[in-house]
């Protein structure tokens, strides 16, 4: 397995598939890469197929274990089952999608060896999500939802950013998923990092303090070292529901635990979600360029709270001395 300097493995890939969407989510961070507004037509820049699967395949060479897709939203692409269906067999895949186009393809996707999937749902009042996502999608969503458990891509996560427009419907979503068999709840604290509007940001400390109280008992995952509350579970043990909290927000340990890299929809690798300023262009290079841009971007990959953000002494972050004007070691 490859590793930084930081004894971060390199365990998971996310790929981002476009960077299209049919939605115009207030809150969105395109995974670093601006605005999903814009033609929802396949555009000329996005990875192929073939440049999909060619990395996949240097990805198993170095053993890594999972594959994530996500956007902008992945399922406008047209060749999703395709991409899937060649992903070399040790990789487990899973998807992230806003669900509108589950319906009619959920079962495709089954068949084309989609583990799982996390559908983003920040509320279950269509008002509410109308005002969040900008868009009329909630029935086709909620139904997505459905497609997807019926198919058999349990557990389905609810993706839910919790900001200030949504904390409301905190108590209510988890109570959904602690109803209904085959959901969980993934809590993302809202990241302004990238979207911008710290003033939308809420206290996830308070979420946590919540979810403490309602909880049966409460693990930590390997990944980003994340605490999930089990709740509403019977005097066995069994039923109810599983809530993880993502809270990568100037949390230095969830950093220190981040064994992934990821890759833009043009083809370019990318060591952190915060940062643009470590870019490695893939898109059409042979095996052999693509296994040194890996290697060279796992090589220059820093935790970035705690160690490329530093506390800046006012209880803010700043950037690192050390990382400010360093050209990346190359190529
Ligand atoms: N800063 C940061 N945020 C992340 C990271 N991973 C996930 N997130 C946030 O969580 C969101 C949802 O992630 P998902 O794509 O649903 O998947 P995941 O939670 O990473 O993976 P699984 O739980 O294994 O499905 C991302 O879009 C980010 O906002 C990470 O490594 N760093
Ligand atoms: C960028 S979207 C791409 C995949 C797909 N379109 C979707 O919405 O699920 C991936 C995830 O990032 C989350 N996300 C987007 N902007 C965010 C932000 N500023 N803070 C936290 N999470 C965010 C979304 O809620 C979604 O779950
Ligand atoms: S659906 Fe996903 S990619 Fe589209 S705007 Fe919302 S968060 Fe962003
Ligand atoms: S280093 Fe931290 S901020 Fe960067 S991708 Fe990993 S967890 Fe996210």
């Amino acid at each position: 397995m490859l590793e930084d300097e930081f004894g971060r493995g390199l365990r998971g890939v996310r790929i981002s598939l476009t960077d299209r969407c049919n939605f115009d989510c207030v809150y969105c961070h395109n995974e670093g890469l601006g605005d999903t507004r814009g033609p929802l037509e396949p555009q000329d820049d996005e990875m192929s197929a073939d440049d999909v699967v060619r990395f996949l395949e240097v990805c198993e060479e170095f053993g890594v274990e999972k594959a994530k897709f996500t956007g902008g939203e992945p399922m406008l692409r047209e060749d999703l089952e395709e991409i899937i269906e060649r992903t070399p067999d040790s990789i487990e895949t899973s998807l992230t999608t806003n669900g509108t186009f589950l319906p009619g393809r959920a079962e495709g996707l089954v068949e084309a060896g989609l583990s799982r999937v996390n559908v983003s749902q920040d509320a279950l009042d269509p008002e509410a999500f109308r005002e969040v996502t900008k868009s009329n999608g909630y029935d086709d969503v909620i139904e997505g939802v459905l497609a997807a458990v019926d198919a058999g891509l349990t557990p389905v996560k609810l993706n839910m950013v919790v900001f200030e427009h949504t904390a409301g419907y905190v108590p209510e979503m988890v109570e959904h998923v602690a109803e209904n068999d085959g959901l969980q709840l993934q809590l993302i604290e809202y990241m302004p990092e990238l979207a911008g509007r710290p003033e939308w940001a809420v206290e996830i400390d308070r979420v946590h303090g919540w979810l403490e109280e309602q909880a049966d008992r409460v693990e930590r995952r390997e990944m980003h070292g994340r605490r999930r509350y089990y709740v509403g579970e019977d005097e066995h043990g069994e039923g109810g529901g599983m809530v993880e909290v993502v809270d990568p927000v100037g949390n230095p340990d969830f950093c220190a635990n981040c064994e992934r890299v990821r890759v833009t929809h043009q083809g370019f690798l990318k060591g952190c979600l915060n940062r643009n300023d470590d870019l490695r262009p893939m898109g059409k290079m042979t095996k052999p360029e693509i296994r040194e841009a890996l290697r060279a971007t796992v090589a220059n990959r820093v935790p970035y709270y705690g160690e490329y953000m530093v506390r800046d002494g006012d209880g803010g972050w700043k950037v690192n001395e050390k990382y400010l004007g360093t050209p990346l070691a190359s190529d």
